[in-house]
C-alpha cells in the first residue's frame, strides 16, 4: 500500500515497507501512469535518530527532492514535531512545520551553490546545484512561453552529462516572480520544482539584495528566504503548502 501526498502541486508516493526489487523499479512502475513525480521509502528510525527518507524520480533515478521531502510530513505516521531532521538520500535536512505549510532547509554544503554554465547561453541565466542541477533563465512572458520547445534542448545539453532541470522566471515586482519548471526524471513541466525555486530565489537574492521571494509556480506560491554567502548560500529555506492525498494499492503483480 502506498500513501500519496503533494507539495505545491508536486505529487509523490510513499512506502513504509521494503520494496522488493528496489525503489527504482517501483518508481518506474507506479509514477508515470499516475502523474506522480517520484517515490519515497520512509523508515522509522531508532528513538532519537533522524527520520530516514530515500527518493527516486519517476524514471528511477535516485536524487534529492525537496518538495517530496516536505510533503512527507503530510503522510500519516510522520513525526509530529515542529522541527524534524531527516536523512534524505543520505544527507541531513531540516524540516519545519509552519501551520499548513512545511519549510525545508536546502543543502548548503560542498557541491552546492552557483557555477558557470559550461557552454555559452543567451540571455540572463544562472546555474546552481542543490542536490541536483538547476538551470534558471529569466525571460519575459513566462506564463505564455512554449516551455516544451525551450526546455528539452537545455535539459539534454551536450555540455552537461546527466543534463539539468530547467526553470524560467519573470520578476513581476520586487520580491515576487513567476516561475515554470521542466524536470529531469519526469521529462516534462511539473507544477512546482522545489529545488528549482530555491536556486531561482537564491539567484534573485544575489542580484537584487532582496532576501525573501514569493515564487508563483503553476502549482501554487512558495516562499524562498536566502542568506547568500560566497558562490552559494549560508541558509536557504523553501516553504509552501503540503497535502495528504490518500492511499493506493498497486496490486500484487506489479513487478512480475
Ligand atoms: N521536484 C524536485 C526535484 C527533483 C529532482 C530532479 N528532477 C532531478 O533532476 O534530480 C524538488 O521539488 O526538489
Amino acid at each position: 500500500m502506498f500513501t500519496l501526498a503533494s507539495a505545491s502541486g508536486n505529487s509523490f508516493a510513499y512506502a513504509w515497507d521494503p520494496l522488493p526489487g528496489g525503489g527504482a523499479a517501483w518508481a518506474r512502475a507506479v509514477c508515470p501512469g499516475r502523474n506522480l513525480d517520484g517515490l519515497f521509502l520512509l523508515a522509522r528510525p531508532a528513538a532519537g535518530a533522524p527520520w530516514v527518507l530515500e527518493h527516486w524520480d519517476a524514471d528511477g533515478a535516485s536524487t534529492f527532492c525537496s518538495n517530496g521531502t516536505r510533503a512527507a510530513l503530510a503522510v500519516p505516521g510522520a513525526p509530529p514535531g515542529m522541527e524534524v531532521e531527516v536523512l534524505s538520500n543520505g544527507e541531513p535536512i531540516r524540516l519545519r512545520r509552519e501551520g499548513a505549510d512545511v519549510a525545508i532547509r536546502m543543502p548548503s554544503g560542498p557541491g552546492t551553490g552557483f557555477r558557470p554554465f559550461p557552454a555559452p547561453l543567451e540571455g540572463p541565466h544562472a546555474f546552481g546545484w542543490v542536490g541536483n542541477p538547476q538551470l534558471v533563465l529569466e525571460r519575459a512572458g513566462v506564463a505564455a512561453l512554449d516551455l516544451g520547445r525551450l526546455a528539452p534542448p537545455l535539459r539534454n545539453h551536450p555540455a552537461l552529462p546527466g543534463g539539468t532541470n530547467v526553470n524560467v522566471l519573470e520578476v513581476l515586482e520586487p520580491g515576487t516572480a513567476r516561475i515554470r519548471s521542466w524536470e529531469r526524471g519526469v521529462e516534462g513541466e511539473t507544477p512546482c520544482c522545489g529545488t528549482g525555486c530555491a536556486v531561482a530565489g537564491a539567484w534573485l537574492a544575489r542580484r537584487t539584495g532582496i532576501r525573501a521571494w514569493r515564487l508563483l509556480a503553476p502549482g501554487g506560491a512558495v516562499a524562498v528566504t536566502v542568506e547568500p554567502e560566497g558562490e552559494g548560500w549560508r541558509e536557504l529555506w523553501l516553504s509552501g503548502p503540503v497535502v495528504a492525498q490518500g492511499t493506493f494499492d498497486p496490486g500484487p503483480s506489479l513487478l512480475s
